[in-house]
């Protein structure tokens, strides 16, 4: 199993190239399902994410070409198995992303039930719900979802209990497709869920509302395929900026999107860092001081992202003072907690807040998480430690960082893969 060898590397500097967005480009694949005629894809990261969605898609029987360059065009002309197996959907739980689609465009869905996961259990009953509410029939036997519709869909009134990422996508893909209106109550508002809304009117679909909590749907009959570029990603940005704070060095993210990360960057000002933007570039200068301790809560968009959390423990362990990081999204996701403190860090966890006492350094050690941004947080506290810090298991981060060893390398990092 491959692992990351991290040496303490001084100030990172320089520019790095900021992928597409798993978290976008994950949906925006489901809902090549939907299209009719070819649909091109741009931008779409390296990942073992997009590798498993392009397996699910080619093992309904569609027909998914990697032209190469972050391209990838689908036509679903021979769709023709709507079972989402076990094997897959174990190794993503976007797979669930797929049942809105199938639902919607062919009537007959059998989704594997995903499992919980690292994080949390991730229970997907608001997906069900609100597809149930359109007219699915919906049934789990033996770990799968059976879902069946005579017909089309039927718009709905939908209120989501909570808000839901996921729920919101599925939702919103079935609804493109449905007969008559959908709204959909406290939808999240992710800078990936507008970007599928985008994706789907530029395919035909009639949305309104969109980046608001209240989506409008007027079902079509039929999508057409089109060209769609995926957005950047803002949490691969948000990762190398904590990375570079941490470091106490310069850096310039390009092909980035600084509107969709305005919490972060608020929060890595407060830290110290002068942090300058462009239409799609961001730059972070922490002029070679230390940071400063800052407080973080979770919360859904365009609040604190869950997915920064990790990162931003590490730069609180490193920095001046003391903060406290409350996680409300996820109900278990600090794991990244004992493996810093292995590393030397001074924090300790009292429900679902870490209370951490910044010190100014770290000891390497060897060091694994069980997901994907935990895993980020400690390629970044190794970046400061004394000494080797070797992180295992890092097919977590290979499913969400594209090349990034290679990246880090570019910012002047000693981070190397071993095979
Ligand atoms: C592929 C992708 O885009 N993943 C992101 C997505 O995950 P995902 O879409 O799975 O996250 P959700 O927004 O659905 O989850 C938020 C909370 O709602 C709960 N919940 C969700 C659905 C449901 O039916 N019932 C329920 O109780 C979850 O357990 C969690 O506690 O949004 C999360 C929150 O921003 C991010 O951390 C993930 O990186
Ligand atoms: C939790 C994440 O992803 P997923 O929902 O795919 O597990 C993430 O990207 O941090």
């Amino acid at each position: 199993m491959d692992k990351l060898k991290i040496q303490a590397s001084g100030a990172l500097s320089g520019d790095v190239v900021i992928s597409g967005a798993k978290n976008a480009a994950l949906p925006i694949l489901m809902a090549g399902v939907l299209a009719e005629g070819d649909f091109l894809v741009s931008n779409v990261p390296s990942l073992r994410d997009v590798n498993t969605s392009c397996e699910l898609l080619r093992c309904l029987g569609a027909e998914v070409t990697d032209l190469g360059q972050g391209q990838i065009r689908i036509s679903t002309e021979n769709l023709n198995e709507f079972c989402a197996p076990y094997d897959l959907v174990k190794t993503m739980r976007a797979s669930i992303l797929i049942l809105g689609p199938l639902l919607a465009r062919f009537g007959t869905a059998d989704v594997s039930l995903p499992g919980g996961c690292a994080i949390g259990a991730r229970p997907v009953n608001l997906h069900l719900h609100g597809l149930e509410q359109m007219g699915a029939k919906i049934e789990v036997e033996e770990g799968y979802i059976k879902a069946r519709v005579d017909g089309r869909l039927k718009g709905a009134h939908i209120f989501m209990d909570m808000i839901s990422v996921g729920a919101t996508e599925n939702l919103l893909m079935a609804a493109a497709l449905a007969d008559g209106e959908t709204v959909i109550e406290n939808a999240a508002r992710e800078p990936e869920v507008i970007d599928l809304a985008n994706c789907l009117i530029a395919m035909g679909a009639k949305i309104s509302g969109v980046g608001s909590a209240t989506l409008r749907i007027q079902g079509v009959e039929r999508l057409q395929g089109c060209h769609y570029r995926v957005m950047p990603d803002r949490i691969e940005t948000g990762s190398f900026l904590v990375a570079a704070a941490v470091t106490r060095g310069r850096i310039r993210c390009l092909d980035a999107d600084p509107a969709s990360l305005e919490s972060v960057l608020a929060k890595l000002e407060d830290a110290g860092a002068a942090i300058t933007t462009g239409k799609d570039w961001i730059e972070l200068d922490m002029q070679g001081k230390r940071p400063k301790a800052v407080n973080i809560k979770t919360a859904p968009y365009p609040g604190f992202p869950t997915d920064m959390q990790a990162q931003f423990c590490v730069l609180n362990v490193l920095a001046e003072g003391n903060a406290t990081i409350t996680e409300t999204i996820f109900e278990n996701r600090f794991m990244h907690v004992p493996e810093l403190i292995r590393m030397g860090a001074n924090m300790e966890l009292e429900g679902n807040t870490c209370i951490i006492h910044g010190i100014e350094k770290l000891k390497g050690a060897q060091v694994m998480a069980t997901d994907l941004r935990a895993s980020a947080s400690l390629v970044i506290a190794g970046l400061v430690a004394d000494g080797t810090t070797t992180v295992d298991r890092i097919y977590h981060l290979d499913r969400g960082y594209e090349h990034i060893e290679a990246k880090f390398q570019g910012l002047g990092a000693q981070v190397v893969r071993i095979k």
